[in-house]
């Protein structure tokens, strides 16, 4: 039925749908399962033909391409929760779908990325970022394991123009198909990694000084955490072979979630993220302290003896768990406590389970970002603090990019380990917590290969496909 799937039987169906509703117009939303295609053939295919494009993906679990706009809000200002869930609640009320999909995974969804928070610098500059960006595609090709559905959202009026759209739904189905024959021509020709390595060391002097003062406030007992960043900018004339960038993610960067955020062609947020805001999955609610790091070269083990990381990582934690009871939810387990590797580097991890009904997203959102993991506790002091020392507005450094389906199921992550390709420069940004205990030398060198893994990345994608 995938394959064979037959045009005027599919249109049929969608029209039958479309007056069983009794209306004429509106916003629709139309889905149909194809083939499994491979998402990087189908990206590559893609990424040129669209302004507007994001990429997610995580290993065995949902991961989908979104192409164009079909509604799009920006917001700044402390609203931004409410306003993004106040564009969710609208947009899933008036959405009206002609197709039916039993598989969760194919639900229409609204993609979300946020600033860390609101610019205090007041220094507004042409590359600052939105508080809120929200988004609901106009084409969404989801995978599922095997399984892959495509998703086309636009505001219809009358037969005609919905024709029209299932006609578009159709042409984009056969170039999907057929991606996987079309690979892009492209030269990448990129310069070497020392010329990379050289600027992150240039900027070593500037982040001497910052972790320095960061540990000074936590021995006073200022603050019990501080996770200050370092931001390196680095002149990128080429083209970004984006593609190719994340296929080696994925391959020397697992159990990340490789993410892309392309606002145009000069402006594109990429990484691969090992930190899980939450995953919620009606009503399983999971939340995921990520902090305290080794280079998986040393023993990744010897993290479980560190009394700092252990430290590090327990304020993660014990803000996670406060963060439900925030909300009102009693009940919860966790995992014990283990290392989780990630490629170059490893972490502590815990996961917090629990279960909720009547708690959306964005309250999670509200309250759980920022976390310690990339802020620090107390959370008010410490982003006082970040705004004081670091020299640079965070932008969308560390803050939560994810998506929302029409049941309320919802997966957020943190954006590290990721770089701003930015006016041609590709803008590199990465922290370290710091707790009592820290020693600055070490909380550099966590610093450079935090930005090192990344920069491997793009430098091993340069030739090979
Ligand atoms: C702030 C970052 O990492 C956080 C996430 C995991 C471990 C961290 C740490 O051990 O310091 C950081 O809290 C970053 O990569 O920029």
């Amino acid at each position: 039925m995938k394959n064979n799937l037959n045009f005027s039987d599919f249109l049929k169906g969608v029209f039958s749908n479309f007056d069983k509703k009794g209306v004429n117009s509106g916003l629709v939303s139309i889905c149909i399962e194809i083939p499994c295609v491979n998402l990087f053939d189908v990206y590559e295919f893609f990424i040129d033909k669209y302004s507007f494009s994001s990429f997610w993906e995580e290993d065995n679990k949902m991961s989908y391409i979104a192409l164009e706009k079909c509604k799009y809000l920006t917001l700044e200002g402390p609203k931004k929760f409410k306003v993004a869930k106040e564009f969710s609640d609208e947009n899933f009320n008036n959405l009206i779908n002609l197709t039916d999909e039993s598989n969760n995974s194919a639900l229409s969804k609204i993609i979300y990325f946020f600033s860390f928070s609101e610019n205090l610098k007041k220094k507004y500059c042409l590359f600052d970022v939105p508080g809120l960006e929200a988004i609901l595609p106009k084409i969404l090709i989801i995978k599922n394991k095997k399984n892959c559905w495509l998703r086309i959202n636009a505001h219809v009026e009358g037969k005609s123009s919905l024709r029209t759209l299932i006609e578009e739904l159709w042409s984009i189905r056969d170039q999907i198909l057929n991606s996987k024959n079309q690979k892009s021509k492209n030269i990448f020709n990129y310069p070497s990694i020392n010329y990379f390595l050289n600027s992150l060391e240039l900027s070593n002097n500037n982040l001497n000084q910052l972790i320095k003062k960061g540990i000074k406030l936590v021995e006073k007992g200022s603050l019990d955490k501080i996770v200050l960043a370092s931001r390196v900018k680095i002149e990128f004339k080429n083209k970004l072979n984006l593609i190719n960038i994340l296929k080696k993610l994925k391959t020397n960067q697992p159990n990340t979630c490789r993410y892309v955020w392309r606002r145009n062609s000069k402006d594109i947020i990429f990484g691969a993220s090992p930190e899980r805001l939450f995953s919620l999955r009606k009503p399983d609610l999971v939340l995921e302290a990520i902090a305290g790091t080794v280079s998986s070269d040393l023993n990744p083990d010897s993290l479980m003896e560190s009394s700092k990381d252990i430290k590090e990582h327990n304020y993660v934690l014990e803000y996670l768990i406060k963060s439900l009871e925030v909300l009102k939810i009693n009940n919860h387990t966790k995992s014990s406590l283990k290392v989780t590797s990630f490629g170059d580097i490893s972490h502590l991890q815990t996961l917090v389970y629990s279960k909720i009904n009547n708690i959306c997203p964005f309250d999670l959102l509200r309250v759980l970002h920022p976390s310690p993991a990339v802020c620090g506790s107390p959370k008010k002091e410490a982003i006082n603090w970040i705004n004081t020392l670091e020299s640079f507005s965070r932008g969308n450094y560390a803050s939560p990019i994810g998506w929302v389906d029409s049941e309320g199921n919802s997966e957020f992550r943190v954006a590290i380990r990721g770089a701003r390709y930015i006016d041609q420069n590709l803008e590199f940004t990465a922290g370290s917590g710091l707790v009592k205990g820290s020693i600055s030398k070490k909380e550099i060198e966590e610093i450079q290969l935090k930005f090192q893994s990344l920069v491997k990345q793009i430098f091993l994608a340069k030739t090979t496909k």
